[in-house]
């Protein structure tokens, strides 16, 4: 085979990632592809991962994505003649601590959602499972007899295979030495003085997958660990189980450990607490099928776990310490989509750990993104666009990662944030905001005040009561009563200008956009298929110049659509984030406290309208718009005159929330969020936002809305139990069927329970909008509690 001068598709990379898009693109009627490996396959990460395949995770997209990929390693022999080694064992996750069989309870209760079933068991049915292991410490755990272990290089061939049996080409020893566009757009592959010209590149080359993006100018963020496992030589207590008999996988989360039978003796890995990042420059450039140094020092206290869990390891001959360099990304979910940068360049990596299970689904997902030009299923978790450029820097990420791996088995508390990699975005009142005993988490680089009352009213974290539910009950109250600053500098700020400013965001947002100057409008913008791509505000400045107000960390996937969308429309956007703090001030006293800043009056406000504004010795303007659903103003501010308004509005008496406070509120007056009830798949009628789409104005998505009726809608919910604490995705029974979802979860300080927002994929018949229906059932790690629902916002419908 010679290297072809023209494909449609080159996807660089051999291991399992890179077989498997190239398996589903093929798989979609994708013709004309090429995958280009420098070594062999399988050589990088793929033939040392462990091949551990667990369907119960804790999200409903991870969760959708690895059952896909385990019901497809278990057909892909028959389809290609090659054994992926799929074998059923089952899986057994121990708890030794209340916290961690909630979590596992959780994810027992998501799993029900998608069909999945899995028990809760004690400790003796454990040990009947897992003979090998002492119980002496675990208060339960949780067994799937649907999960299972692979080879993770077999379930490569067989995809690699059936990919070729499509008319794939596969070229191995081929390395890639740079990338080529033309106009911006990705334009082909060099392989040396050899040039293949392609619409579509694809970058799944796991470590080296940072590096080859930056040929082209792209940001993939993701950085190398050094991960751990030993292999025994065969134990009698393995092979006692007889031939072909395996054990369940195992996880011991609390110890950091997982575990398998090898070869009649025993794997067991680790997530070690404080890992080893790896420069690749430690990596000689002929890195393939290899390893790094064993680490017995490092590897120690994992082991003295590993000796405490299976006391049987203490005759165990250790066959080796592997260590095997895998990548991870800042957030601990993988990636995968369209280069913001650089059109027809995809990306997919930062396995994190959860490859082997990831590589099917995610593969899957990646072809139909690639063919469709946008992802065919919820993705937000890991869609690309949720890193800005400023997340790749090298320092955050050899700061953030062994941080990453070292919590690949944390519980996924609310309230959970990294440690470090911390501060790099500020908001220009951070100082402010330090000094008045702000709480921060960190997303997407940014620093974002949670609550007051500092790290003090913070920990410790639980699934249960968070132990800041009575400071949040305070700023609640000041939201609602008196004058609360909250702090949403975060948001994205995107000034649209231009002569066909109008006409461009008329096209581009589903709400009519021809309004009048120092009006504001809500809106969002839509994908083909009526799906939310995004949900802003809208400014009229002047004429021709808008200003939108977009997600937190939603900069770089808008401007990407607005990009797309642009076609022959005269416009330009900016990205003005760094250059504006927006200070919500929330509560009846709200004008007060804003008039009591300002020499000059405080202009008189409609509600959505906004005007200049002075405030101390700064000047801005102000908005009547509060994200709280509770009386209040915006207040956007030049960042060089932030903190001097700041000042001005302590002085004046205002006090101060976050996001705890803001987003309880949010769900109280039923207020949609992106990436909760508002997603690429859910359209503005299920969301009940049909109102503020503008028919006729011929905005991107109205084709599909169209005699569009929705059967799934969005919901309030009120608990009956107080000890009912949602957080996201659990599902929701009716009649003893689940009919849907939480999409967000909150404590009501009004009504002294919980309350969430669910979109209900079955709606009871004839359910109009002010009925409370009971009778619902929602399930919280295993314990089902009852709810009320309404299509009301929960403090109207529950008062
Ligand atoms: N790569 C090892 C993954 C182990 C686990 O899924 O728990």
């Amino acid at each position: 085979m010679t290297l072809p001068r023209h494909a449609k598709t080159v996807i660089i990379g051999g291991g399992v990632i890179g077989c498997s898009i190239a398996y589903h693109l093929a798989r979609e009627g994708r013709t004309d592809i090429v995958v280009l490996e420098r070594s062999k396959l399988t050589s990088g990460t793929t033939w040392h991962a462990a091949g551990l395949v667990r369907r119960l995770r804790p999200s409903a997209t991870l969760t959708k994505l690895i059952n896909y990929s385990i019901d497809l390693y278990g057909e892909l022999e028959r389809e290609t003649g090659q054994a992926t080694g799929w074998t059923q064992t089952g899986s057994l996750t121990l708890a030794t601590n209340q916290d961690r069989l909630t979590n596992i309870k959780r994810q027992v209760s998501l799993g029900r959602a998608f069909g999945l079933e899995a028990d809760v068991v004690d400790a003796p049915r454990a040990k009947e499972l897992w003979p090998l292991i002492e119980t002496d410490d675990v208060i339960g755990a949780v067994w799937s007899p649907a999960d299972g272990r692979v080879n993770p290089s077999d379930v490569a061939l067989a995809l690699s295979k059936g990919a070729r049996a499509r008319g794939v080409q596969i070229f191995e020893d081929t390395t890639v030495t740079g990338l080529q566009k033309k106009a911006g757009r990705i334009s082909g592959v060099e392989v040396g003085e050899h040039v293949i010209e392609a619409d579509e590149v694809v970058i799944a080359c796991g470590l080296w997958s940072r590096e080859v993006a930056a040929m082209a100018g792209a940001h993939m963020p993701l950085y190398a660990c050094e991960h751990f496992y030993i292999l025994t030589k065969p134990l009698p207590e393995v092979q006692a189980l007889g031939k072909g008999a395996h054990l369940p996988t195992l996880n011991d989360q609390d110890a950091f450990l997982y575990a398998r039978d090898d070869v009649e003796g025993l794997l067991v890995g680790c997530f070690e607490p404080h890992a080893k990042g790896l420069p690749l420059e430690r990596l000689p450039a002929d890195f393939s099928f290899d390893l790094l140094d064993e680490d017995w020092d490092h590897f120690m206290p994992m082991m003295e776990n590993a000796l405490r869990r299976i006391p049987a390891l203490e005759r165990a001959e250790v066959r080796m310490l592997l260590n095997g360099p895998e990548s991870f990304t800042l957030d601990s979910q993988f990636m995968l989509g369209e280069s913001p940068e650089v059109p027809g360049l995809f990306l997919m990596g930062g396995m994190n750990s959860t490859g082997i299970a990831l590589a099917g689904g995610a593969g899957k997902a990646m072809a139909e993104w690639i063919i469709a030009g946008e992802p065919t299923m919820e993705l937000n978790e890991a869609d690309i666009r949720r890193f800005s450029p400023e997340m790749n820097v090298l320092g955050a990420l050899e700061a953030r990662i062994p941080e990453v791996l070292g919590r690949h088995y944390d519980n996924p508390f609310p309230g959970r944030s990294m440690d470090t990699a911390r501060g790099q975005r500020r908001s220009p009142i951070h100082v402010g905001l330090v000094a008045a005993g702000a709480q921060f988490e960190s997303r997407g680089g940014w620093e974002r005040a949670v609550h007051f009352g500092g790290e003090a009213a913070h920990l410790p974290l639980s699934f249960g009561v968070p132990a800041w539910r009575e400071q949040v009950a305070q700023e609640v109250e000041t939201c609602r009563t008196g004058a609360a600053i909250l702090d949403q500098s975060a948001f994205g700020k995107i000034m649209v200008q231009g002569p066909d400013a109008k006409d461009f965001l008329n096209h581009l947002c589903a709400a009519q956009m021809d309004i009048a100057e120092g009006r504001i409008a809500y809106t969002q913008i839509l994908n083909a298929r009526g799906g939310v791509e995004s949900d802003l505000t809208v400014q009229r400045h002047g004429p021709d110049t808008y200003l939108l107000i977009v997600g937190a960390g939603e900069v770089v996937r808008d401007l990407k659509r607005m990009r797309e969308t642009r076609g022959d429309f005269r416009v330009e956007f900016t990205d003005v984030t760094s250059g504006y703090a927006i200070i919500g001030l929330a509560g009846a006293k709200a004008r007060e406290v804003l008039q009591a800043t300002s020499n000059t009056p405080v202009p008189e406000l409609k509600r959505f309208h906004f005007a200049p504004v002075e405030i101390g010795l700064a000047r801005g303007w102000v908005g009547r718009l509060s994200f709280t659903g509770e009386e209040g103003y915006e207040l956007y501010i030049p960042s060089d005159m932030a903190m001097t308004a700041y000042e001005a509005l302590v002085e004046a008496g205002a006090s101060h929330a976050g996001l705890y406070a803001s987003g309880s509120l949010r769900i109280e007056s039923g207020f949609r969020a992106f990436g909760h009830e508002l997603t690429p798949g859910t359209t503005p009628p299920e969301a009940g936002l049909g109102a503020f789409c503008a028919f006729g104005t011929g905005f991107v998505g109205e084709a599909a809305l169209k005699d569009h009726d929705p059967e799934r809608q969005i919901v309030s919910l009120l608990f009956d139990d107080p000890d009912a604490i949602p957080i996201h995705d659990e599902p929701i029974y009716f009649d003893g069927k689940v009919v849907g979802q939480i999409t967000s979860a909150a404590w009501s300080y009004r009504f002294g329970r919980s309350v969430a927002l669910a979109m209900l994929t079955s709606l009871p018949q004839g359910l109009q909008d002010g009925d409370v229906i009971p009778g619902f059932e929602v399930e919280i790690a295993c314990t089902r509690y009852s709810a009320r629902i309404s299509r009301k916002p929960a403090k109207e419908a529950f008062q």
